[in-house]
């Protein structure tokens, strides 16, 4: 190996994660090396969020125009296909990373581009494409922010069946005339109302008994229930026992539990996430290969005072807003321990501490209609031992709403902690719900009582409306 470069930090992985790590540490000016094996930006910007969001945006506003009155008839017709993957592309941009080199050269990071691996204490070794070696040593900090894969279950013939994952789904330039579907979280829910949007026809095949299952159980109800008015199938608590793709470019054909085949033209994977940890040096610091890499709230990995684990591979929440979030509180975390100024704040919702990660941690879910949560379920709560009260609505009798489009189907909940009088949760399914959220991630991770949320005036007439009603029915 050849001598090592020092550095006060060296990021492990270049995803929106990594890149907020990186700008946190050169704002406290500790010079800072990133490794990245593919591009900058990672897996959300160019076969995650981004594309996905990219391919849903004018599917949702067509099924939404589509509820307008005098609107309607105007885009009955298909959607422009080359025109969505075009600006697909364009927010990818094309699978090319030059602008975010660009920002790194701007604030003064240097990037490694090739494989990295721990390599004992502080030190990372690189690989470059060309085989070229480096090993780059941290003063202070080594963060790793590599993020995960689709998870790919071993059913027989999978293999052979050569299945899609959330990358193809995101990047394919033609749609398929029949996509079967392989599980019933939030990909799969997502990827179906995309592909069934685009023109094909969609099957989805959950094992569990409902979609999106870590939400309240009506946000899956509701979004299957879209599906099917869409022309999709949505089969739940169904198991695929086998896959066969005939030939080359042959159908691929799903045999399911009970002997029942389903043939479609390409199979999607929506089968979950596993962390990218099965080569990256774990073993040369004492951890094991293939783990999530579990952190305290600092994300700072125990028993190693210079290992940090930040963004979806600490699994503490797989959400590109959540690991920035970790970002910005390891930086603040590093920056602290590198000036020596004494004392972290790690009290409940202190500035080196990611509390929001399990007490108020928002997602919203581009689907028809969208579904948007913060903070716990009414199940959660329940087993967490809060005594609560939950509040339903149904979202459709807001006037806001009722302008916003015509038949609005959805639906509200909050959850009460009875003894503070705080909200510990709060979902909102329905038509563009998902700009609804923030404002309930406030309520929540500001523990707003109650009483003061009654002052807060919702503006007539915005679907916004629906935090008067929870706060009625609320108070009866
Ligand atoms: C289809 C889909 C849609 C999604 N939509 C949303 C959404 O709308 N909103 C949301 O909040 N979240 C969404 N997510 C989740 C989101 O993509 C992740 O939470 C986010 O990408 C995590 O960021 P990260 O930086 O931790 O990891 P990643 O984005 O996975 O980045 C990790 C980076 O590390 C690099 N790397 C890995 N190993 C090495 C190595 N050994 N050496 C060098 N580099 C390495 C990788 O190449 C990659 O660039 C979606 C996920 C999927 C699959
Ligand atoms: N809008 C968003 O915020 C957004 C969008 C997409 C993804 N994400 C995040 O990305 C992560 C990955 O999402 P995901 O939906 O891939 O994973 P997930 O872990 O949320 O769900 C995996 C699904 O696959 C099913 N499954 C697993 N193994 C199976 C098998 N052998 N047979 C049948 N079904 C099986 C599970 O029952 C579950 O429904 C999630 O944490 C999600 O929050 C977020």
């Amino acid at each position: 190996m050849t001598e090592a470069v020092e550095y006060d930090v060296v990021v492990l992985g270049g995803g929106p994660v990594g890149e907020n790590v990186v700008d946190r540490t050169r704002a406290a000016g500790l010079s800072t090396a990133l490794v990245e094996s593919e591009l900058v930006g990672g897996e959300c910007s160019y076969w995650a969020c981004v594309p996905s969001k990219a391919l849903l945006r004018p599917v949702l506003a067509r099924v939404d125009a589509r509820r307008v009155p005098g609107l309607a008839g105007a885009v009955g017709g298909p959607l422009d296909t080359a025109a969505v993957f075009a600006h697909r592309d364009y927010w990818t941009n094309d699978w090319n990373d030059d602008g975010q080199l660009d920002w790194l050269g701007s604030i003064g990071v240097h990037l490694y581009r090739g494989h990295g691996r721990l390599y004992g204490s502080r030190k990372v070794a690189v690989t470059s494409p060309e085989g070229e070696h480096h090993v780059l040593s941290a003063r202070h900090a080594v963060v790793v922010c590599t993020g995960t894969r689709a998870v790919i279950p071993d059913v027989p013939g999978i293999a052979g069946a050569r299945p899609w994952t959330s990358r193809e789904a995101t990047s394919a330039r033609e749609v398929p005339g029949r996509l079967l579907i392989v599980g019933g979280s939030v990909v799969a829910a997502e990827m179906a109302t995309a592909w069934q949007g685009l023109g094909s026809q969609v099957t989805v095949l959950a094992r569990d008994s409902g979609l999106l299952p870590r939400m309240e159980p009506f946000a899956g109800e509701l979004v299957a229930e879209a599906l099917r008015e869409a022309g999709a199938v949505v089969r739940t608590g169904v198991s695929v026992e086998a896959v066969v793709r005939e030939g080359s470019t042959g159908p691929v054909r799903v045999v399911l539990q009970g002997g029942e085949t389903l043939e479609g033209d390409e199979l999607l994977m929506a089968t979950g996430r596993a962390p990218r940890t099965e080569d990256i040096g774990l073993e040369t610091v004492g951890l094991k290969p293939g783990d999530w890499i579990a952190v305290d709230d600092s994300c700072r990995v125990p028993g190693h005072d210079w290992l940090y684990a930040v963004g979806d591979v600490n699994h503490r929440a797989l959400l590109t807003h959540q690991g920035k979030y970790q970002a910005r509180i390891t930086g603040a975390v590093i920056a602290a321990r590198a000036a020596g100024s004494g004392e972290l704040d790690t009290s409940r919702w202190g500035a080196h501490v990611a509390t929001a990660d399990t007490e108020a941690l928002p997602q919203a879910v581009f689907t028809d209609p969208e579904a948007a949560a913060v903070g716990l379920t009414l199940a959660e709560a329940g087993r967490a031992g809060y005594r609560v009260r939950a509040v339903d609505y149904d979202l459709g009798r807001v006037s806001g709403a009722g302008l916003y489009a015509d038949g609005y189907r959805g639906r509200a909940r909050m959850v009460v902690d009875l003894d503070r009088e705080v909200l510990l949760g709060v979902t909102f399914v329905g038509p563009g719900a998902a700009e609804l959220v923030h404002a309930a991630t406030i309520a929540v991770a500001g523990e707003v009582p109650i009483a003061r949320l009654w002052h807060a005036v919702p503006s007539f007439p915005t679907v916004s409306e629906i935090w008067l009603r929870l706060l009625e029915a609320y108070r009866g």
